[in-house]
């Protein structure tokens, strides 16, 4: 099996795809806690890698296929940033001319004062607090989507991520009084530990990373 190397230093885990043609080489690294305390993990990092975004998005594609096998009326919540790529390949794939964005900051173009913006609170493996927010084009595009919606995102490890972004999709449909459409599943390129059993819509995975492992601060 060939070799996609990392040009990081340091440990690298061994990740396998299955339906890709090469294994991927990633780092091992340190996620700080406040306590002093660190989490291990193997970090899938897929901004600005060209060809792994091609691939696995190619391959997403095919899974969302399998599970909606007709996308009209339906739309494509992309959860920002790492996997904003990997989103864009596979919506071209699919034949999907836009995805809604749920945002990690609010911009000025976005026009807070003057436009709708939605916005939650949440908490990920990686950045612990953050939060995610909707604008005006975001919320059209998901309030059209009377076929439902599935979510996108590279990994999903504690799931806090996709709860967030499930809390999102429910506010843009409080805010008019209406129920959400279906929510047809949790796409993503790797599951990372205990699969997310709780989350209200299947989580369908191409590949699993290995367990966070946590480090205490030595004494
Ligand atoms: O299941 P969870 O515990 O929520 O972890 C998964 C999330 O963490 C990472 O994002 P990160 O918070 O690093 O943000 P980024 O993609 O904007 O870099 C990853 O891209 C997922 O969105």
């Amino acid at each position: 099996m060939d070799i996609f190397t990392s040009r990081e230093s340091g440990d690298k885990h061994r990740f396998q795809v299955p339906g890709l043609s090469y294994d991927v080489e990633i780092p091992y690294v340190l996620l700080p806690r406040e306590n002093g305390d660190h989490i291990k993990i193997a970090s899938l990092n897929l901004v600005g890698q060209t060809r792994l975004n091609r691939d696995l998005g190619v391959l997403l594609a095919r899974l969302v296929q399998k599970h909606i096998p007709d996308t009209t009326g339906v739309a494509m919540l992309c959860v920002v940033e790492k996997a904003l790529q990997l989103a864009q390949v596979a919506a071209m794939e699919l034949g999907m001319d836009e995805t809604a964005i749920a945002y990690n900051r609010i911009k000025p173009h976005m026009e807070p004062g003057r436009r709708p913006i939605i916005q939650i609170g949440v908490d990920s493996i990686t950045s612990g607090d953050k939060f995610l927010a909707l604008y005006e084009r975001d919320i059209n595009i998901l309030r059209k989507a009377d076929k439902g919606i599935f979510i996108v995102d590279d990994v999903i490890s504690s799931g806090g991520t996709m709860f967030g972004a499930v809390d999102l999709v429910e506010a843009c449909f409080e805010e008019i009084g209406k129920p959400a459409p279906p929510l047809h599943g949790f796409f993503c390129v790797a599951t990372e530990g205990e699969p997310q059993l709780s989350l209200p819509a299947p989580v369908l995975s191409l590949a699993h990373l290995p367990a966070p492992e946590f480090l205490p601060k030595s004494k």
